[in-house]
């Protein structure tokens, strides 16, 4: 049922909030270091199937693959540990914690996976220079402009080296120039490190940085790469 070489494949999934379905049976597989772009109208499903993808949603039915694990007979606590350890997230509004610093916000992946404060702080200091937000460092999110932010969010969700990056709406809101260059930092940065990216969004111009697009329509996806 597993798409051979695929890193996360989910298989007949479905979803529904009371009687809205969001997954109506979607099928659909990541290789590992590839970026994806996950297409679709709004209330598709793109959402839905991406925190499913991630562990966040437990999906009704349907089987879910990570690394040949069985993701859907998890723990709770087995998820989270998976995520803090194999996944990064970025979504539309960074969200990054307004108490911390930039410097600190990006050494938290780190720190919640036992590196030492020092160690966490230096790769951080590296990751906001890869992605020129060095300048940021010291300041709290709510005192940089919002591409910053979102630069400071991919340098997080990068950071602590994921074998997957979930992106929802990345740049969904940030003007095209912006825009453009966090998706060059993200998917370079991620094409570096052999990190593979599910990309949700609305925009052509934003699935062009991707390897491969599927689209998502009423809660279905076609993946010609899933044999069904
Ligand atoms: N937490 C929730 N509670 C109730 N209904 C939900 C919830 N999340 C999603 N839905 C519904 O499920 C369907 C799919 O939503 P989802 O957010 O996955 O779509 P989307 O394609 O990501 O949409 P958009 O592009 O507008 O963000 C929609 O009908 C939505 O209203």
């Amino acid at each position: 049922m597993t798409p051979a070489g695929s890193l996360l494949a989910a298989h007949d999934l479905r979803k529904a909030y009371g009687s809205t379905p969001a997954l109506d049976g979607a099928s659909f597989s990541v290789h590992p270091g590839e970026v994806v772009a996950v297409l679709g109208p709004s209330g598709s499903g793109k959402s839905t199937l991406l925190h499913c993808l991630a562990g966040i949603v437990v999906p009704d039915s349907g089987t879910l693959t990570y690394a040949g694990r069985d993701l859907s007979g998890m723990s709770d606590a087995e998820r989270s540990s998976l995520r803090r350890g194999d996944f990064g997230f970025v979504f539309q509004f960074g969200q990054l914690v307004p108490e911390l610093t930039c410097l600190e916000n990006v050494a938290l992946p780190l720190r919640l996976n036992g590196v030492k404060r020092k160690q966490a702080a230096r790769t951080a200091l590296e990751w906001l220079e890869r992605l020129e937000v060095d300048d940021t460092a010291a300041k709290r999110p709510g005192e940089v402009s919002g591409g910053q932010g979102q630069r400071v969010a991919v340098a997080r969700a990068l950071v602590a080296s994921p074998k997957v990056v979930f992106a929802d709406e990345p740049t969904g809101a940030l003007d095209s120039l912006n825009g453009e260059r966090v998706m060059e930092l993200l998917t370079e940065s991620a094409r570096s490190a052999g990190t593979a990216v599910v990309l949700v969004t609305h925009e052509a111009r934003v699935a062009a940085y991707s390897d491969r697009d599927i689209v998502v329509r009423d809660g279905r996806v076609r993946d010609p790469e899933f044999a069904v």
